[in-house]
């Protein structure tokens, strides 16, 4: 049988040679896409740890770093989820591992008040469920936020994070890899250089449409800026990213994977703490309770546990030890501890609201276009695949020009004509309903979408999260509250407002860009782009940028606060909470970089409080 007859006769040169290395290198560059691996070490049922820390996320991986740089110190640090895969480490696939095994998988209740657009009223909430949490599932944009952030995080009694000591601790943190822009005096005395966390600017095939986007920004007076974070969260820019040369910077990869060597630090994966131990006579905790695989394993700590699980999990594991609101956990049969009223509660996230502002632009590539650049990014992670999904411009604003503390965010997808994923993006990822994806979509076909996420910075509403039951397997209800606080609704309807005035720019007029209308019932008897209109759509369409925060809030009272200034919790003994959930108030941009600096902070107070700083 002849398989190939227009095939030539094979050559006995170099050719074969070269394609087989090729092969050899394409089939090689999978394998080291992916991070690394996190070896499964050798551990014994009530085995003595001085800490144990829950969760390898954000935070989580920046204390077993700091922690188990004291090697007297024997450090455990339990995570839920595997290995982060290669699709983590590829900025471009930034959205793919959701509802993925790597993504816990949240769901937030419905309220029968906002999300009639979305699918039986509830929206996902994705957690990063592996080696590096949320670090090695968000969208890898670098924010530090604005000094008032953390200012307010003292006026509410918490005098450990004043700005000084919480931007000495970005710089530690940081290693700025852009040597372009270290030439500028101001960049260069800002970011740190020396830290374990490489950040970076991405290189982006958009540049065309994303300067037009900021030059938009510019003429309504969001101010393009040379640095966003030097800038103080004011004015519109290239974002930094938690990324460099073409692949992701986790804090698993910056903190955690260089540090596996030492000898005093074991790592447990795909192992889940059901439970705090808690001695009730002195209201001590020591030790945890684990599964793993079929089996369930008790550790033992002397010193302290570290909760690290983040801004849904912590929480929930205080509830499940008898830690939280002392009505609610008699409701799920969960004995009550400590009566500590504030946990779960406080629930703060950055919500957003879609423009949809369409222009002429550019189509999407053809698909032998797009295997050539992923040829590229395995010789070289250039092209479209190193960099991240959305487009890489951000901008910070107020209602007010002179505003020293920004209110108002939005960030862009900018999509191509016609992109096929788009229908699926606005399905799974927002859950919006057919009737909404199928509008956005119609537009799509002959217009470039560039969608923009408009984000309130510094909402008033708060939620909270509850257990549905005392089985550690059930997933907790999330109540994110939105707009419940009408404030909210009113600054949202001024930021659009004044976000929408983009399209009557030069740079969009000379695209022919429009605004479209969302067809939505409960909001088709307002007149277009009017404050009215803009609120039924706040109210219908509401999703979120991932950013839950506050639900173990640090403060000085018991009553109003779940830890201190120095993040123990109040009421027990040898326990803290250490990560995104201990921000009393949120901060002006994403929280990543805040929740590795929480980290980096409450490593320092630790070691104060062991003499070992
Ligand atoms: C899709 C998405 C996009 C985002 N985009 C950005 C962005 O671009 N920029 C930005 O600044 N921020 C972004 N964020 C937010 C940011 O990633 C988080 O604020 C940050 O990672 C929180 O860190 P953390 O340590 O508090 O929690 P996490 O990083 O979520 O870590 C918690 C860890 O604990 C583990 N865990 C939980 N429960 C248990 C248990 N019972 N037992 C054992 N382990 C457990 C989890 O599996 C997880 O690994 C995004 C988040 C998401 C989800």
């Amino acid at each position: 049988m002849e398989c190939f007859p227009t095939c030539a006769t094979p050559t006995t040169g170099a050719g074969p040679l070269l394609f087989t290395s090729a092969l050899q290198f394409f089939a090689a560059s999978q394998c080291i896409l992916a991070e690394g691996s996190v070896p499964t070490p050798d551990i014994q049922n009530f085995e003595k740890f001085d800490f144990i820390i829950v969760g390898a996320g954000t935070a989580g991986s920046v204390l077993a770093n700091r922690l188990s740089a004291i090697p007297e110190w024997n450090i455990l640090l339990i995570e839920a989820g595997d290995d982060a895969p290669m699709e983590a480490n590829i900025p471009a696939f930034n959205t793919a591992l959701q509802q993925t095994k790597y993504d816990w998988g949240y769901l937030t209740s419905n309220n029968g008040i906002t999300n009639g657009a979305n699918i039986n009223g509830s929206i996902n909430w994705p957690r990063g469920k592996m080696i590096g949490g949320s670090s090695n599932i968000n969208a890898m944009i670098y924010v530090q936020g604005n000094d008032q952030d953390y200012q307010n995080w003292v006026d509410l009694g918490n005098p450990e994070w004043s700005v000084k000591e919480v931007r000495r601790c970005f710089k530690k943190a940081e290693s700025y890899q852009n040597m372009d822009m270290l030439k500028n005096p101001k960049i260069k005395n800002h970011y740190g250089v020396n830290g374990p966390l490489v950040i970076n600017t991405f290189n982006s095939t958009q540049r065309k449409e994303t300067s037009r986007i900021l030059s938009a920004w510019n003429d309504i007076g969001i101010k393009n800026v040379p640095d966003l974070n030097v800038a103080n969260m004011l004015g519109s820019g290239i974002l930094t990213g938690t990324a460099a040369n073409g692949e992701r910077e986790s804090h698993s990869k910056a903190y955690l994977l260089p540090i596996l060597h030492r000898k005093n630090l074991k790592v447990m994966k795909n192992s889940l703490v059901t439970k705090l131990l808690i001695n009730n006579t002195t209201n001590t905790v020591y030790g945890v309770e684990v599964e793993n695989e079929s089996n369930t394993y008790t550790f033992i700590a002397e010193n302290e546990v570290i909760l690290s699980a983040g801004a849904i999990n912590s929480p929930q594991l205080l509830m499940l030890s008898g830690i939280g609101p002392k009505e609610h956990l008699y409701s799920k049969d969960i004995p009550v501890i400590v009566d500590s009223p504030m946990v779960g509660q406080n629930l703060q996230d950055h919500l957003i609201i879609p423009i949809t502002i369409y222009g002429d632009g550019a189509k999407q590539s053809n698909i032998i276009d797009q295997q050539f650049d992923a040829i590229r990014y395995l010789y070289n992670r250039t092209g479209y695949l190193a960099q991240l999904s959305a487009a890489d411009v951000l901008a910070f604003f107020s209602d007010s020009p002179n505003a020293k503390y920004p209110k108002f965010q939005s960030h862009i997808i900018l999509t191509e004509q016609n992109k096929p994923t788009l229908n699926s993006f606005l399905k799974n990822n927002y859950r919006y309903k057919n009737e909404i994806v199928n509008q956005i979509t119609e537009l799509n076909k002959n217009h470039t979408l560039y969608l923009y996420l408009f984000n309130l910075l510094h909402p008033y509403s708060r939620g909270n999260i509850s257990l549905s039951s005392n089985n550690p397997h059930d997933y907790p209800i999330i109540n994110p509250n939105y707009f419940s606080d009408h404030r909210d609704l009113e600054a949202a309807a001024t930021g659009i407002k004044k976000l929408t005035k983009v399209v009557n720019t030069a740079a969009f007029k000379e695209i022919n860009g429009f605004l479209g209308r969302i067809e939505w019932p409960p909001c088709d008897s307002y007149e277009f782009d009017s404050r009215d209109y803009w609120k039924c759509i706040c109210i219908e369409m509401v999703v979120t940028i991932y950013h839950p925060v506050g639900t173990c809030q640090m403060g000085p009272d018991p009553k109003t606060s779940v830890v201190d200034s120095r993040l123990r919790v109040h009421g027990v003994q040898k326990l803290r909470v250490i990560d995104a959930s201990v921000m009393p108030t949120t901060i002006s941009g994403n929280t990543n970089a805040a929740a590795g600096v929480v980290a980096e902070r409450g490593a320092e107070l630790l070691l104060e409080d062991y003499n070992e700083l």
